[in-house]
């Protein structure tokens, strides 16, 4: 039996970067069935949603998704809603895995392997604002549910690592009803997993931490707002977000992406770099239970990125499709 892959590109390098990770995907001779669906903003012009139900049919129908990126704008349009933000909710994909390891490229930091563990679901992220003439409030939200099964997702993946060591970034010192509240809910779930070296840090301090000394780092659990900012920084880190991937996972599915967006700067141009769409992929094969596809293609990624030809992000001329040919040459290597 094979594997149905929904493949959703979304907006701007979208339409680059999901046809480059689905190339590699067919190369790994996996019996993969690939159902394309559409989302973002894009959709909601021609369509007037930026997720039609057909789209979340489809998701439902398949084994996992493969997403590219959707535009947001800054300014509220009415009727719209965000396409990624809304699959979160929708489909309860309450954990947002986000790696970050060092890649042999000269503007990766090395010594970096960590992951960012992002309550998908919550906080700032109910979208909940409102203005009073000059004056606008925004809610976040922290239940202790969200909070506890966050909490499990990160201490197992934690366990499951050589250094098993756990950070609970927070803000709790300034907000100890909300922060504080995750805070001491992750704690108390640690109680379960004696050998996950746990500590707390204050999120302002860990951001520094991660400039100055990533290499400490092993995993960080953290709130919706806080898990967006500093997966950009450890991005950043290792060479930036052409590189970094992500999943965002449910009980029932999993939707992954890269943590980069549209990239209207550069959409259009073909030189959008597909690493951080593989590298979802790779991970979506993991989820899958495919681990040997899934390491093959990550090591294929990093054979094609040592030998170049690069794409200009990191430094060099080379196309998606001319980046993508070589990690595909590569998996025949690896
Ligand atoms: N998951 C998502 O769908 C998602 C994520 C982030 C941003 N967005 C949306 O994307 C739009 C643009 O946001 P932004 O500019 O802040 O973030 P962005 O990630 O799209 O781009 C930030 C910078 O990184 C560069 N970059 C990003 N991905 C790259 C890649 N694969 N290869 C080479 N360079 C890359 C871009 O050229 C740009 O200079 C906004 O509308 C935002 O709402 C969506
Ligand atoms: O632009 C959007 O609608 C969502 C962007 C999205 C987010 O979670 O805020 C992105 O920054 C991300 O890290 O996935």
């Amino acid at each position: 039996m094979g594997y149905r892959i929904c493949l959703i590109e979304g907006d701007g390098i979208g339409h680059e970067v999901v046809p480059a990770a689905r190339a590699v995907l067919e190369a790994t001779g996996l019996p993969l069935e690939f159902v394309e669906a559409e989302a973002g903003w894009e959709t909601f012009e021609r369509r007037g949603t930026s997720v039609p139900e057909e789209t979340v049919e489809k998701i439902l129908s398949c084994h996992a998704t493969l997403f590219g990126a959707a535009t947001s704008p800054t300014r509220k349009v009415p009727g719209f809603f965000g396409a990624i933000r809304y699959l979160r909710r929708r489909l309860d994909l309450y954990a947002n895995v986000r790696p970050a390891k060092s890649r042999p490229i000269p503007n990766s930091r090395p010594g970096v392997d960590l992951v960012i563990v992002r309550e998908n679901t919550e906080g700032l992220y109910v979208e909940q604002e409102r203005r009073y003439l000059d004056v606008a409030i925004a809610d976040a939200v922290i239940s202790k549910k969200a909070s506890e099964r966050i909490g499990r997702v990160a201490l197992r993946i934690a366990e499951g690592r050589t250094r098993k060591t756990l950070h609970i970034a927070h803000k709790a010192n300034v907000l100890p009803l909300t922060q504080g509240l995750f805070l001491d809910t992750v704690r108390e779930a640690a109680k379960d997993f004696p050998l996950v070296n746990v500590q707390d840090i204050i999120v302002d301090n860990c951001a520094m931490q991660l400039v100055m000394r990533p290499e400490r780092f092993d995993v960080i659990v953290t709130t919706n707002l806080l898990g967006d900012i500093l997966s950009d920084l450890t991005a950043g880190l290792v060479g930036g977000l052409g590189l970094a991937p992500s999943a965002n996972i449910g009980d029932t599915t999993a939707v992954f992406e890269p943590v980069h967006g549209s990239a209207p700067d550069i959409a259009g141009q073909g030189i959008a770099n597909p690493t951080a769409a593989i590298l979802s992929a790779a991970m979506m094969l993991d989820y899958l239970g495919e681990k040997e596809a899934a390491r093959k293609v990550e090591r294929a990624v990093d054979l094609a990125l040592e030998e170049g030809p690069l794409t200009p992000d990191l430094g060099g001329s080379a196309t998606t499709k001319a980046f993508t040919e070589a990690v595909i040459r590569a998996l025949g290597r690896v």
